[in-house]
């Protein structure tokens, strides 16, 4: 059975990365993803806006949507304080799978916990099954039609405060046009678009940062 690509990107990362080391698994998976194979991880340029971003914030629970192959969970994770944590959803069974040793070998799982299935299955269990009470922090990187309706479930299950932060990847491409306009037309969001480029290519793209007002 010949391999995906998210399994020669893994594979590429256990052979040349430093074990325990995030900063080294991320400039491997970027080398690899640039040089031979593109695949949708957020990249070293819209990475440091994500840097930047958590932290500002600082957070000691944040979320993830979309962990694909566990770049960003790395990205994140790498920069949180003890006792802080990530949860980082994924619907896709053997991205998680992918997911799950690269975050390993990276040294952070710790700090990581893989929730695998349909973001919104998993949001309304966040308080009650996995003890969250609410979200300082929440990237969004998953199918980019999710993004409004996911919003809109974190703010109903009360899973943001005032002052928490979103993060959305891919806002020109490949867009989250419906998003856009819910979040920047809303009143309970203070938006801020970060223009950037689309990972590994001369495309442009941005992130929209939203902070909840309460
Ligand atoms: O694949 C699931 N999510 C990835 C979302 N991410 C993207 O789709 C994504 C795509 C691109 C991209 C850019 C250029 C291009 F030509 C094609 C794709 C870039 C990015 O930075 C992304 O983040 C998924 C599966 C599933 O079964 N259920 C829930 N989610
Ligand atoms: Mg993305």
């Amino acid at each position: 059975m010949n391999q995906s690509k998210e399994q020669r990107i893994l594979n590429f990362v256990l052979q040349n990365a430093v074990r325990g080391d995030p900063c080294s698994v991320l400039d491997t998976i970027d080398k690899y993803c640039s040089q031979k194979e593109w695949a949708m991880n957020v990249g070293d340029e819209k990475g440091l806006i994500l840097d930047k971003t958590v932290e500002e914030v600082n957070p000691s629970v944040a979320l993830e949507l979309g962990t694909y192959c566990g770049y960003s969970a790395v990205r994140i994770a790498r920069l949180l304080k003890a006792g802080a944590y990530l949860l980082t959803v994924e619907f896709n069974p053997e991205f998680a799978a992918i997911a799950k040793q690269m975050i390993e070998f990276a040294g952070v799982q710790d700090k990581v916990k893989l929730l695998e299935g349909p973001s919104e299955e998993i949001i309304p269990q966040l308080k009650k099954k996995y003890e969250v009470d609410t979200l300082d922090f929440v990237f969004l990187d998953h199918w980019k039609d999710r993004y409004t309706p996911d919003t809109i479930l974190l703010q109903e299950c009360n899973l943001l405060r005032k002052g928490s932060v979103l993060l959305a990847d891919n806002i020109i491409f490949p867009g989250a046009p419906e998003f856009l306009n819910y979040i920047r037309n809303n009143p309970h969001f203070q938006c801020t678009n970060y223009p950037s480029h689309l990972e590994y290519m001369k495309v442009g793209d941005a992130m929209e940062k939203a902070v909840f007002l309460g």
